[in-house]
């Protein structure tokens, strides 16, 4: 069946979805008619999409941490340690990367080994393997809304397992799960793909059930422009509310720019409500996350904390309806539940602080938003010309000719031809613009506002701008001056 980006009917997606639940022993769990009366019983305080709705109703920024380990009962203590101890108004389970993978029986060795060991050697929580029986324990023991955080081309079974379990959110795209996270999956099977995870979310909305959406913000997380991060959460927002997803949250990944990345949030919500509008969509109501710092952290917990309380401070004058928080042990890798918690609590006293404060509109702001915008805009109208009119056909067609190009993606349908680099404020600009069609307007604006960088230090601007960026904030600076 060609790839379009149309509803799949309810043949389609129940004849998908037949196969779908034989990947794994427990797929046979999933009891389509069993779910939807268990997630009617999710009170209002537990589900995602509406903790979210009232949370931009009151004008609040929400925390959520990242966190999953590999047995259910140390993965409960953990969730229940962040929400009791950490504070967090929502909570994770971050799923480890053997499932992301669809590697399932790698996964069961993983849990039998963890059990062995009385400690968890997988770097998530292997919800398939758990199943719906597993992950309705977790969701049961827990006080907050609960979500799905991985990195998985291929989700189908995990989201049909995750939200028969009650657990009213799942991150992922078929753009975002893909090209910064698989080498060699086509881009038109992981759209088919989160078409399908979408559609799940569609039938539970035709029940009465609303889920929510969270197409991943920060792709890369390394100089990724904040223009290329919202054109690919638009396309995904937009492909999402085909399938009938009527709550979704936009998300964006710091770059470190106050300035800039107020912009980016604030243009990202505009021109996701604009682009739904205009294609049909009014009734999806759009909520914004941004991620604290994605790179390079210093190993140092003090100066860890800084960038986690710098990210907290911008999320809240951005307006942001959710932050995503670090933490301390960011540099070392999994982090024990006790620095997952300082970080919760570090982002919410400054949270707290800052409550009600936004960052008022000022010439440099409204510029920056201007110039999102019109980088996005050259983008979506460039998709929507190669994919005559359909952008699931347009977003494939983009990343083969280099229309899109998400710098340092691992996946071989990325151009790569695009490379980032700071200006003198530390914004991230386009050194190299690659296959982008771009107008020249804005390639002129970015090449000047590099070359006020390399005049202030006085060297050429060159890709070794881009590599001394890359390792300045693990060095503890935002822009990677010459040594
Ligand atoms: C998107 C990548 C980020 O997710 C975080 N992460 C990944 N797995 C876990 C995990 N198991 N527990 C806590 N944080 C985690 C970590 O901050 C990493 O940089």
């Amino acid at each position: 069946m060609e790839l379009k980006n149309k509803k799949l009917t309810e043949d389609e997606f129940f004849s998908l979805r037949k196969e779908v639940l034989t990947h794994w022993p427990t797929g046979q769990e999933v009891d389509l008619q069993d779910a939807v009366d268990y997630l009617k019983k999710v009170p209002a305080e537990k589900n995602f999409a509406l903790k979210l709705r009232k949370a931009k109703e009151e004008g609040l920024t929400l925390a959520q941490p990242r966190a999953g380990v590999a047995l259910i009962e140390e993965h409960i203590a953990l969730l229940k340690y962040l929400e009791d101890e950490g504070g967090a108004d929502l909570l994770p389970s971050t799923i480890d990367s053997y499932t992301r993978q669809n590697r399932y029986p790698e996964c069961q060795i993983g849990i039998d080994e963890s059990m062995k060991a009385g400690r968890s050697l997988l770097n998530g929580f292997p919800a398939v393997n758990h199943g719906v029986k597993g992950c309705r324990q977790v969701y049961e023991a827990i006080r907050n809304p609960i979500q799905a955080r991985h990195g998985t081309p291929d989700a189908r079974l995990l989201s049909e397992i995750i939200h028969a379990s009650g657990w009213t959110s799942n991150e992922g795209g078929g753009i975002s799960y893909n090209i910064p996270y698989a080498k060699s999956v086509s881009m038109e099977k992981t759209i088919r793909d989160w078409q399908y995870c979408d559609r799940l979310v569609g039938f539970y909305n035709e029940q009465g059930i609303e889920l929510n959406r969270e197409p991943f913000g920060p792709l890369t997380g390394t100089l990724v422009p904040p223009s290329i991060s919202n054109t690919v959460a638009i396309l995904e927002a937009l492909l999402a509310a085909e399938q009938g997803v009527t709550n979704l949250t936009v998300g964006y990944g710091q770059c470190g720019n106050l300035i800039q990345d107020i912009a980016a949030i604030r243009a990202l919500e505009e021109q996701t409500r604009e682009y739904l509008d205009h294609f049909g969509y009014p009734q999806v109501f759009i909520t914004t996350v941004f991620h604290q710092w994605m790179g390079g952290f210093p190993a140092d917990e003090a100066k860890a904390f800084g960038v986690i309380s710098v990210g907290a401070a911008t999320a809240a004058l951005a307006g942001a309806t959710k932050v995503i928080v670090k933490t301390p042990h960011e540099a070392l890798g999994i982090p024990t539940k006790e620095a997952n918690a300082q970080g919760i609590r570090d982002t919410i006293m400054t949270l707290n602080l800052l409550k009600g404060q936004r960052m008022p509109m000022s010439p440099e702001l409204a510029k920056e938003i201007q110039i999102i915008k019109a980088e996005t805009r050259c983008m979506l109208q460039s998709v929507l010309e190669v994919g005559k009119g359909d952008f699931a056909r347009g977003t494939v067609e983009a990343f083969k000719l280099g229309i899109i190009d998400v710098p340092f993606a691992p996946s071989k349908y990325n151009a790569g031809k695009m490379m980032p680099a700071r200006d003198n404020q530390g914004a991230v600009r386009y050194l190299m613009t690659g296959n982008i069609p771009f107008t020249q307007d804005i390639i002129d604006f970015n090449k000047e506002k590099l070359m006020e960088r390399g005049k202030f230090e006085n060297r050429e601007v060159t890709f070794q701008m881009t590599v001394d960026d890359i390792f300045a904030v693990g060095k503890g600076n935002l822009i990677g001056r010459p040594e």
